[in-house]
Order: structure tokens, then sequence, then C-alpha cells
């Protein structure tokens, strides 16, 4: 369980964390949203201890993570996968890190092979790929086997297999009851990921809820109806009670079930060539509810993408 309350801080008059509280529970996945520059990776990095809160606090199954007795068998994160000494091999980096740490040697072949990594386990890590770094910072961060994990953009720069592998390995690790947080300003990546989310803008809480209820909420759904009478449509359709709004060669209808838009073009003879629900994404509803919260805006936004 990670605990977050009253969470503050500010570097100079940057408000990067303001006034945060939200738990992360056990036993499913938790998406940590927010866009550029929202204050994820400062979030993380002050429940992990890296930085000193300007106030409030943050915990790791009940203590602050500098009074952890070997954090790392308690809290496993992943911050910045190209943060390794790129001279050492992969299976040196653990080693190190394992001795360093009171872990057995053996773990360290475990999670080589629960990484994929054991057949590059003696390349060294310049070498590696941003997917091979991304499962280096995954298999350090499992040596201690922890109850909780903590990963930062973890699917950032990964191809659609290895997106793939880690939704499967994270949605393992939450199966097992661990804690797992991870934190993402690409919404798409999080949906059918994360069962929970926690979304942030500006360095405050915006939403904490399901994924399910997040998208349910606040972005609607519409019905999509091509016809080469959009007039004639329309107007039959709001007699009905429906709202339409005409855009992009179509109509979006919203406030009548499909069923009743069918009947009634049927009825009155107008062709439909087109009628298809549209789900709201959670992209959109990410977009409603951070639209006023986006600090960088055009070309800055834009400059910082992918630059992890
Ligand atoms: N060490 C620092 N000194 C000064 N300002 C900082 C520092 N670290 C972060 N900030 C600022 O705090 C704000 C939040 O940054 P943070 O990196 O936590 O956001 P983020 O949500 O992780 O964004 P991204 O998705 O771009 O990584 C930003 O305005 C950033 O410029």
């Amino acid at each position: 369980m990670i605990e977050v309350a009253g969470l503050t801080k500010h570097f100079g008059k940057t408000r990067a964390v303001h006034g945060l509280t939200f738990q992360v529970r056990p036993g499913v996945v938790t998406g940590f949203l927010g866009p550029n520059g929202a204050g994820k990776t400062t979030t993380m990095r002050l429940i992990l201890g890296l930085d000193r809160p300007t106030s409030g606090t943050a915990t790791v199954n009940g203590m602050p993570y500098t009074r952890l007795d070997a954090p790392l068998q308690q809290v496993g994160a992943m911050l910045e996968a190209r943060g390794v000494h790129g001279g050492r091999t992969a299976k040196a980096h653990l080693l190190a890190l394992a001795q360093s740490n009171g872990i057995p040697r053996r773990r360290v072949g475990e999670v080589l092979e629960l990484t994929g990594l054991s057949t590059v386990a003696g390349k060294r890590v310049k070498g590696f790929s941003l997917g091979m770094s991304q499962r280096l910072g995954i298999a350090a961060a499992l040596l201690g086997d922890p109850k909780v994990l903590m990963f930062d953009e973890p699917i950032n720069g990964l191809d659609p297999e290895g997106i793939r592998w880690m939704r499967t390995l994270l949605s393992g690790f939450a199966a097992q009851g661990r804690t797992v947080l991870v934190s993402s300003h690409i919404m798409s990546e999080m949906e059918g990921l994360a069962d929970q989310l926690i979304v942030i803008g500006r360095g405050e809480l915006v939403a904490d809820t399901t994924t399910r209820e997040l998208i349910e909420h606040n972005a609607r759904a519409y019905i999509r109806v091509r016809t080469p009478e959009p007039a004639r449509l329309t107007a039959v359709l709001t007699a009905e009670g429906a709202q339409v709004a005409a855009a992009e060669g179509e109509l979006r209808v919203t406030a009548l079930a499909i069923e009743r838009i069918a009947e009634l073009a049927a009825r009155e003879g107008v062709p439909v060539h087109e009628l298809a629900p549209q789900r709201a994404s959670l992209e959109t509803a990410f977009m409603d509810l951070t639209a006023v919260d986006v600090e960088f805006s055009g070309a800055r936004h834009n400059g910082k993408e992918g630059t992890r």
C-alpha cells in the first residue's frame, strides 16, 4: 500500500506537486496519469525518499521510504530506464545491486529469466535498446521480490510486442496481490492495463477512480450516422428528443438509442450508409479532465514527447 497525504513539493515558484492525497492499493494495477509536467515523476521521487516534500507525507506500507528496513525488499521502482552504468553487463549490474542490498545471488538469475533477459545477461548495458533497458530496470525493481512496485513511464518507447509483454507482466504482479503503480502521459496506454486511475494535472488531483468510471462519467459516447440526407434525418431524430451534431460529414447523435435511430430512418425512408456506436475512449475522458490543467502548450509540449 502506498499512501500520499497532503503531499506538496515546490521548486522555487514551480508548484510541481500541490496538496496531493491518494492511496494505491494492492491487487490491482493503478495508472498514474497526467500530461507532461503534471508532477508524476516528482510524486514518485517523493514516495521513494529521493526528494524531501515541502509539506505532507508519503508512506509505503505505513512508513516513510527512508525509514523502511531493507527497502528493496519492500518497494521496487524504475524511474529512469537509462540510468544504468553502461560499461557493466546486465548480470553484473544486478549482482552489484543484489550484493549491496543483502539479496541472494540466485535471485539475479530469476529476475533475468522473468524479464526475458537471460540470453543477453552477459552483454554490456550500453548496447541495450530502450526496450531492453526497460526490462533491465524492471529486473532490478524485482530483485528484492517486493510487494510494492512503481514504474515511471514503463511503456514509453516500447514496440507493440513490448507493450503486450509489459501489460501481461504488470497484471500478473497485481494478480499476485502486489501494489502496482505505473505512470504515463499517454492515456491510450492505460486503457486495458490499469484497473484504477489516479489522474493529476498541475500537481493536483483531478480524479481517483476506476478506469471504467472515468470513461463513463467523463467522455460522452455517441452514435455515428452517415446519410445522404442529413438535414431530413436530423429533423426526424430531434423531433424524437435526440441531440444531433453535424461534424466531418457525419451526424453525431446522443440521447437516442441506436435501435430507435434505425427504426426512425427506416420509417421515414431516409437512406443510412453507416450507423455505429462510438465508444468514449480514455483519451477523450482524459482530455476533457485535464483540458485546463495542461502546463505546456504547442511547441514545448511536443518537444518533450518521447525524450525519455
Ligand atoms: N528538480 C527540479 N527543479 C525544478 N523544477 C522541477 C524539478 N523537477 C521537476 N520540476 C518541475 O516540476 C513540474 C513537474 O515535473 P514532473 O517531472 O514531476 O512531471 P511529470 O508529470 O513526471 O512530467 P513528464 O511526463 O513530462 O515526465 C514541472 O514543471 C517540472 O519542470
